[in-house]
């Protein structure tokens, strides 16, 4: 069967074309936002099919797992579900898992190992570094996944070490990969390194990969860190086929390494590179634009780019501006039903976004939109899968899968409780501490009877012989119904529903938990079945084992969401909101502090600042209709209210070069002093308030 014909002529501009058509060589795509660089990927595929190339030799790799699973559905309709589905369209993680999967015994790891998660790293390193202070594990964390995505092993990381706390960071660091080993586990950084390691080292697998993967896309290029790059360029080789597109001004992930150098460093690893610029915008007014275009103009640059678009001028940017937290999430409820009035039933809820810089910030908006009755989902948040009962049964499977995954093994052996105490667990992980092996393993020690009673043993052989049984009927599960069955078998002979009731004394909220397990077990049953449903997209695969869907469950889970195409408001980061658009765009809490966000122990360095007005950048950037910027007079700072300061970036957007009525100069002018005055008069209540 042939591809439906790409008329990819009379979707893309002149320059999108050129990218498109150069397959001989590496291309590189630098151009602002909303220039259609996504687009560019998402037509070359079907590009590089019509021209010959199988779809399983095809990788395209995205920053999310939401953005893969966009572009596996506009790659659909471009070329049909047959190639779509050989298609390895992925992130660098996914990708680094699929690698290990097969070549993870040349690393040293054996076939079945495990993925920790955030949590379980906390652990294994307030363990590794002998502390319970979560704070000071959280630190170490940061600091050695920092290290890995530079490239450094734990010796390097001692040499280079600048301060006593790096010095102690790399000594954990040491411990830490010791019992990742013992563990046969790896955290999510090892799952680029760890590729990266057998690509340089290992000529034969290194062949076999650039043999598989024959052309290679990468989409948000500017975010790719130093390790990302290396593998990178050894998948690609010699023959460096691949297109990158990016954009500078849009990299916000340096606090998690990723380095604009790779920018730089592409047209000097690669001399024929072909370098395409885009200039046209397509998403955004020419007022939202230009205040775009004001911003990032204070950067520095290293790109000269320009950025039109062929829209009128449309709305003025609207200037917000509330009393504190509560009254801004009433605005921008009030802006919604007002945009909604106006322009009648065609502007649905989904068109709707709030951006904000932290987390946290959502709450007020949560409360508001409820409260009127409008449907929304946190994105990028707390997500289904973070739930403790699913974490729970992830740490079930995940056992299963690799028996030496101390992690798990201890949610497992705990969840529910079967009588094991805690002075048996302690008595099992003392053991296998002296014996350097698994908890596992030690269980089934003989001389296990040392260190614990005939009774504990008892106890734990039980568990362990459940374990291996169940182990057995994974492997040996698939399809959905099937698997269905099996787990819901085990739930019930672990007596998981009894145990959320017992352990939650609000029955409603039992209920709800375990209904959030049955999801849980009919979204893994359909991937069993080869359903793949995640993101609002659905595509077919395989069937596959349960154990084999259990072996990916924390990546898969690691950005997965749900109820994406209902027509809800989304809520969500700045960070998370990269690469997306919205005809309605709400950014919340742009006030110094908070947006650029300066933690109160923090020195602002220029690069920082830098940052965060790229990420200012990319929030103006998601809007293409309506854009409103909100300020907040006074806000909420730990326990206290601070007076509120609009946020430099405001200035810097120079909104008076649109039609607004008053000048926004005057305006802010005329803002900052009236904060001046009332946050005198409101530091005297607030102190009236305390007392
Ligand atoms: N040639 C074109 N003609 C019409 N619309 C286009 C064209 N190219 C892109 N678009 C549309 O413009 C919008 C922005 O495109 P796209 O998301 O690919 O931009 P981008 O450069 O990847 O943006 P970002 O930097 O935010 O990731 C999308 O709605 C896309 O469908
Ligand atoms: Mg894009």
């Amino acid at each position: 069967m042939s591809s439906p014909p790409l008329d990819a002529a009379a979707t893309l501009n002149p320059a999108q074309l050129e990218a498109v058509y150069h397959l001989t060589g590496p291309c590189l795509v630098v151009a602002g936002a909303g220039s259609g660089k996504t687009r560019v990927i998402t037509t070359k595929i079907g590009q590089l099919l019509k021209s010959g190339y199988a779809a399983r030799n095809i990788a395209a790799i995205t920053f999310t797992n939401k953005a893969a699973q966009e572009m596996r559905e506009r790659a659909k309709a471009l070329v049909g579900p047959r190639a779509a589905k050989d298609l390895a369209i992925s992130t660098f993680h996914s990708l680094g898992v699929r690698i290990l999967r097969q070549e993870g015994t040349r690393v040293g790891l054996k076939e079945q190992f495990s993925i920790l998660d955030s949590d379980d790293v906390l652990s294994v390193l307030r363990d590794a570094g002998g502390t319970t202070d979560a704070n000071q594990a959280r630190s170490w964390q940061w600091t050695i996944s920092l290290w890995k995505n530079m490239g450094l092993n734990a010796a390097q990381a001692a040499a280079q070490a600048k301060d006593e706390n790096e010095r102690t960071a790399a000594i954990v660091m040491t411990k830490y990969q010791e019992r990742l080993a013992a563990y046969q586990a790896v955290d999510f950084d090892d799952l680029i390194s760890l590729p990266l390691k057998l690509l340089t080292e290992d000529a034969e697998a290194r062949g076999k990969w650039q043999d598989t993967l024959r052309y290679v896309l990468v989409d948000e290029y500017q975010d790719t860190n130093a390790v990302q790059y290396d593998l990178l360029k050894q998948l690609v080789g010699e023959r460096a086929l691949f297109t990158a597109v990016g954009d500078d001004d849009q990299s916000i992930y340096g606090w998690r390494g990723a380095t604009i150098e790779n920018l730089k460093r592409l047209p000097l690893d690669f001399p024929q590179l072909k370098v395409i610029p885009l200039e046209q915008n397509y998403r955004s007014t020419g007022a939202i634009l230009r205040a775009a275009n004001n911003v990032i103009a204070v950067n520095p640059k290293i790109f000269d780019k320009k950025l039109w678009s062929e829209f009128g001028d449309g709305e003025p940017v609207a200037l917000v501006e509330s009393d504190g937290e509560d009254h801004e999430a009433e605005r921008a409820v009030s802006r919604i039903q007002a945009i909604r009035g106006q322009g009648g039933a065609g502007i649905e809820f989904k068109d709707f976004a709030i951006l904000y810089r932290a987390n946290h910030q959502s709450r007020p908006f949560e409360q508001a939109l409820r409260r009127a009755n409008i449907p929304y989902k946190v994105s990028g948040g707390q997500s289904f899968f973070d739930k403790a009962e699913i974490k729970d049964l992830c740490g079930w499977l995940r056992l299963l899968v690799n028996q030496d995954d101390d992690p798990a093994f201890l949610r497992a052996v705990t969840t529910p409780k079967r009588g094991i105490g805690h002075q048996t667990i302690a008595g099992l992980s003392q053991f296998a501490g002296k014996w350097k092996c698994s908890m596992y393993e030690a269980l089934f020690a003989e001389s296990l009877g040392t260190a614990l009673s005939a009774k504990q043993i008892g106890s734990l052989h039980e568990f362990g012989r459940y374990v291996n049984e169940l182990e057995y009927k994974a492997r040996h599960t698939s399809g959905a119904k099937e698997a269905k069955v099996l787990l819901l078998e085990w739930l019930s002979d672990i007596a998981y529903e009894q145990h959320l009731y017992d352990n939650e004394e609000n029955e409603k909220v039992a209920a709800a938990r375990w209904n959030n397990v049955l999801d849980f077990v009919d979204w893994v049953a359909k991937r069993c079945g080869g359903e793949i449903q995640e993101d609002g997209g659905k595509f077919e695969t395989e069937k596959q084992t349960v154990l084999q869907v259990a072996q990916t469950i924390s990546v898969i889970l690691s950005m997965a969401e749900r109820n994406e195409d209902q027509d809800q408001v989304v809520l969500t980061t700045l960070h998370a909101s990269k690469g997306l658009e919205w005809p309605h765009v709400f950014l919340a809490g742009v006030n110094e502090g908070l947006l650029p966000f300066k933690a109160d122990d923090e020195e602002m360095t220029a690069q920082r600042l830098e940052e965060e007005r790229r990420l200012m950048y990319v929030g103006i950037t998601r809007a293409r209709k309506t854009l409103a910027v909100s300020t907040l007079r006074r806000r909420r700072k730990a326990r206290e209210l601070v007076m509120g300061i609009p946020s430099r970036f405001i200035l810097e957007m120079k909104l008076h070069e649109s039609s607004v009525k008053e000048d926004p100069r005057e305006k802010l002018k005329r803002l900052r002093e009236a904060f001046a005055a009332k946050g005198a008069a409101s530091s005297a209540a607030q102190a009236a308030d305390k007392s």
